[in-house]
């Protein structure tokens, strides 16, 4: 259960009233979710999404709301945030920050067919392009500053042959952040987490990306990347499927095409993006935060994946 502040009706009584939203008639924790205490809540205008941030700052937040307005405001289907009577989108609640958000519908698409994948790269093209204005600027908060702090404090619960791996892969990430091709990778704000419970469907059509709380400034095939190594995998093994990766690089290459760099840096981007998830993975594994609420993600699966995008070449960018 991911409610790690609990918020009664009474305490939402007195905090809904500075939101023009009228009286609010339920709340409902959200089960699902590692980061943050979710809630769907349910006001004379509708229903929607109450979030109370358990570890981003007041300074912090800023960017993904603004980010989240920005795109909605230029037709991108993301949730909108609802700002207070005030004109302020985070307010404080049991003395964190918090927001509200509008509820997308739809569920998320869990086993999905080229079809989604498609769906899911146009729209992640979109938002790049929509997003290239944004104004303010954050950086990708788990990038490679984060990577070369948290390996030493990871190494150490390791096995040996998962430390050479790691060792290893920093190594070569470390080569390739330095490469030319790199340099000249078109960025921008990302989304930076985009996996399948991130991505509403109403049956066939995409509703809305959420979840923007590891959003940041950022490489955009990075994001591409990130977003192949969940949507177009094996679950099992982490081998890509081919009819999936085409389908969501062709559906996003058809709205932004990919760059001569972006053809280049393609492979070892792919190997970025799965390293950036074990090593998140691995941190939540063996320092969690609270060991009695949570069953940690499987670090193992980031792993399998980094090894498969080693040994196997993808199918490259159109
Ligand atoms: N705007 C929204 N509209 C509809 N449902 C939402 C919305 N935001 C969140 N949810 C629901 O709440 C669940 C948890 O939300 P979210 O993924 O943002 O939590 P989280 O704690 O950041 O989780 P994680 O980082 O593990 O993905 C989602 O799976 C989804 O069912
Ligand atoms: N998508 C991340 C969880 C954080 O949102 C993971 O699967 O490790």
């Amino acid at each position: 259960m991911a409610v790690f502040t609990p918020v009664t009706q009474d305490d939402l009584t007195t905090w809904i009233t500075q939101f023009p939203l009228g009286v609010a008639s339920s709340i409902r924790g959200i089960a699902s979710g590692i980061e943050n205490s979710n809630f769907f809540i349910t006001t004379e205008h509708g229903e929607f999404v109450l979030t109370i941030f358990e570890k981003l700052t007041f300074a912090q937040l800023p960017f993904y709301l603004q980010l989240m307005r920005h795109l909605a405001e230029s037709n991108v289907a993301v949730p909108a945030p609802i700002a207070n009577n005030a004109g302020d989108l985070i307010t404080p609640l049991h003395n964190k920050p918090a927001a509200i958000v509008s509820k997308l519908d739809g569920s998320c698409q869990m086993d999905p067919a080229p079809s989604h994948c498609a769906a899911v790269g146009a729209m992640l093209a979109r938002m790049h392009l929509a997003a290239a204005d944004f104004p303010i600027r954050q950086p990708n908060l788990r990038g490679i500053d984060w990577w070369r702090s948290t390996v030493p404090t990871v190494l150490s619960y390791m096995a040996p042959e998962s430390m050479i791996l790691l060792l290893d892969e920093m190594e070569f990430q470390e080569g390739f952040a330095d490469s030319e091709a790199y340099m000249a990778l078109p960025n921008g704000p990302i989304h930076a987490d985009l996996f399948r419970n991130n991505v509403m469907f109403d049956g066939d059509r995409l509703t809305g990306f959420f979840d923007f709380y590891f959003a940041g400034c950022d490489t955009w095939l990075f994001d591409v990347a990130v977003t192949v190594n969940d949507w177009c995998i094996d679950l099992d093994s982490g081998v890509l499927d081919t009819s999936r990766v085409c389908a969501l690089l062709d559906a996003y290459h058809a709205v932004r095409p990919f760059t001569a760099s972006e053809k280049m840096a393609w492979q070892p981007m792919l190997r970025a993006a799965a390293l950036r998830f074990w090593l998140s993975r691995l941190y939540d594994f063996h320092l969690p935060r609270d060991a009695e609420m949570l069953v940690p993600h499987d670090p193992g699966h980031f792993k399998r994946i980094l090894q498969e995008r080693i040994a196997t070449a993808a199918p490259t960018l159109p």
